[in-house]
Order: C-alpha cells, then sequence, then structure tokens
C-alpha cells in the first residue's frame, strides 16, 4: 500500500449508512427483517428490499436481494459531496483497486454510486446524493420489533487487525477503542460520525462481514426484540446477548437472520466528536471488555460471518487470521484464559 503522503486526498467520508445482503429466499428474508425485527419498506420488488430504521431520512440502511449463495455485498458510505465521489475514484485507482461509477438511480434511491473493491477485500460503495421518503421519527404508531432508528456500524472479520486499522486511519478515521495486549490488536473500533464506530474489525478469516450493528434508541427495544423471539418460539435467531459490552459501553443482542447473516441490536454508546477524544485500551485479559458482566462469548459469535461478494459477483476467498487468536488469549468464558502477565 503507497505511504499515505503518496495518495491523493481520501473522500470525505461522513457515516457508514447502509449494507446489503444477499439471502436464498427472500419471502423468508422478509419476515426475519421487516415482519420480525420491524425495518421499514422504503422500496421493493421481486428480486431486492431496500428497508430503513425509523430515524433513517436517506433511502435505505439495508438491501436484501435474493441470490444463489448467501454472502454479503457492498458497506455503503456517505460521503460529503459529489466531488467526493471523484475523490474516491482517484484515491482508490491509486491504492490499485478496481472501482466503477454507476450512473444515478443504480442503487434504487441514491444518486452516482462509486463502487469499489477495497484494499482489505470488501466492496464498498460511496454516495453523496440520497432520495428522502417519508420522515417516520415520529411515527411510533408504526414502530415494530427492535423499533431500529438507523445503520449504526459495520463489524468487518479480518485476518490483519493492524493493517485494516490503518487503512481506515488513512480514510480519516479516528480510534475510539481496541481490546489489545502488549503484541497484539485483537480488536479495534474506528468511527467518522461522533460516536464509538463507524466501522469495527475482529479478528478472523476474511474478507468477511462479521455483522451489520443497528441503532435503537432505548434498551427496552433490545429487550422487547428477544422477548418477540421468544414469543414466537424463534429465540434460535438470538445468537449472543442481551449484555452490556464493555467496548463501546452499549447494550446489545446479536440475531442471526435466516441465511445466517448476524446483525446487532445496539443502543446507549457515547459521543466521540472531541478533537482531543482519548483512546480506550481494553486487555485481552479483562473479562469485561466484551460483555461488562463478564457473560461468556459464544464460540460462534468469534468464529461465524458472511463471506464477501467482488465486482464480478463472485464470492472472494477468505484468508485465514494472521494473528493470534482471541479466543485463544481473552476471558471469554469459555476458554481457560492464560494467566496475566507479571505486573
Ligand atoms: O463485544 S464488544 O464489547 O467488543 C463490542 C462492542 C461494540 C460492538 O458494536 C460490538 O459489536 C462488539
Ligand atoms: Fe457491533
Amino acid at each position: 500500500m503507497p505511504a499515505d503522503s503518496a495518495l491523493p486526498p481520501a473522500p470525505d467520508i461522513v457515516r457508514s449508512a447502509y449494507g446489503t445482503l444477499v439471502v436464498t429466499d427472500l419471502a423468508e428474508a422478509r419476515h426475519f427483517w421487516v415482519d420480525l425485527v420491524g425495518f421499514v419498506v422504503t422500496e421493493e420488488d421481486s428480486s431486492a428490499l431496500y428497508l430503513r430504521g425509523y430515524d433513517e431520512l436517506t433511502h435505505h440502511n439495508l438491501i436484501v436481494r435474493a441470490g444463489p449463495v448467501a454472502a454479503a455485498g457492498a458497506l455503503g458510505f456517505r460521503v460529503r459531496s459529489d466531488s467526493d465521489l471523484a475523490r474516491a475514484e482517484a484515491y482508490y485507482a491509486a491504492l490499485g483497486c478496481r472501482t466503477q461509477r454507476l450512473p444515478a438511480a443504480t442503487v434504487r434511491g441514491l444518486g452516482e454510486v462509486v463502487r469499489v473493491e477495497d484494499p482489505l477485500g470488501f466492496l464498498v460503495e460511496f454516495f453523496a446524493s440520497a432520495a428522502h421518503p417519508e420522515r417516520l421519527q415520529q411515527r411510533y404508531d408504526l414502530r415494530r420489533g427492535a423499533e431500529v432508528a438507523r445503520l449504526d456500524h459495520f463489524n468487518i472479520s479480518v485476518p490483519d487487525v493492524p493493517k485494516a486499522q490503518a487503512y481506515y486511519a488513512g480514510l480519516g478515521f479516528g480510534l475510539s477503542e481496541t481490546i489489545e495486549d502488549e503484541q497484539t490488536v485483537y480488536a479495534a473500533w474506528m468511527y467518522r460520525k461522533q460516536t464509538v464506530h463507524d466501522v469495527a474489525f475482529t479478528g478472523g478469516g476474511g474478507p468477511r462481514l462479521h455483522h451489520l450493528g443497528f441503532f435503537a434508541h432505548e434498551a427496552h427495544s433490545v429487550l422487547r426484540m428477544c422477548d418477540i423471539l421468544g414469543s414466537l418460539s424463534l429465540e434460535s435467531h438470538i445468537e449472543r446477548g442481551p449484555g452490556r459490552h464493555g467496548v463501546s459501553n452499549a447494550f446489545y443482542v446479536y440475531l442471526r437472520d435466516p441465511d445466517g447473516h448476524r446483525m446487532e441490536v445496539y443502543t446507549s454508546d457515547y459521543y466521540t466528536g472531541d478533537p482531543d477524544h482519548p483512546v480506550l485500551r481494553w486487555s485481552v485479559h479483562d473479562p469485561r471488555r466484551r460483555d461488562f458482566w463478564a457473560n461468556p462469548v459464544v464460540p460462534s459469535w468469534y468464529s461465524d460471518a458472511s463471506v464477501v461478494l467482488d465486482l464480478d459477483e463472485a464470492v472472494r476467498p477468505v484468508t485465514e487470521l494472521a494473528q493470534t487468536a482471541e479466543v485463544t488469549v481473552g476471558a471469554d468464558g469459555f476458554t481457560a484464559p492464560s494467566p496475566a502477565p507479571p505486573e
């Protein structure tokens, strides 16, 4: 990767805005994401759903589209202006990445989009303009399920966390929290909007999408989501939690959709907008880091993630973890952690 100084200016990314999931049964997926979780349908046709949360003022936070293999498609970032689309093309070309400029409305509800295979192997899309559907922020009468407000973050599984951290730092992302020891950074959380993260890295085989994090305003929405699934004997969709994260301080639950794609209902993290915002570094030996009450992290949360597509819709090969695995070191409630080093 060329030194940052040799690169043209990076696009000005405002926030993580939408994820794209390929599902093998669209009707089954619609039941999960719309009927159960409660997303609003902005538009739909026989091949795709365009879904948004109740706070989202652009066209969608999630595209769910039918395909032969369950996989993650593009991760969508909002950029500040149209000129950032040209910046994105030049920036990624200088990184040696394949890019495409898509005419307006190629991605439903958006203006022109620059689609890129990024250096970590993920498909990302940059958009500056979007349609504004009906504003639903105060339509409490319509809210259902987890009452999802908007997309909050992408969590990606990567074989080399420091490489991912350096790449996103080059895009101007701030660092809010890490999990580390003297030898390794096991996970990191980075942001453009002024909260804990727009993107986070989980050490593991990659490129894979670990989860899409969706913000809800109230902790009771996390609990209500779990109660709804229990009432319907669909508790198998609940993978991890509910609980309180150590990192981010958010209250959370993780669900798996019918194809195994992971989503998080996430609420109550914190502000990171000051220029000197200090990084919070967690010891990998601290059992409270991933669940503040030290409830165990289930093994599947570390092992499972969604494969990702490239510009040609082919599934990307997965490179195995290239650093020490957190589960072999950390206190996760299911492995005997190695003794903490002497103080
Ligand atoms: O499990 S962690 O506390 O590390 C965590 C923190 C924030 C997240 O969004 C997440 O998915 C996981
Ligand atoms: Fe998350």
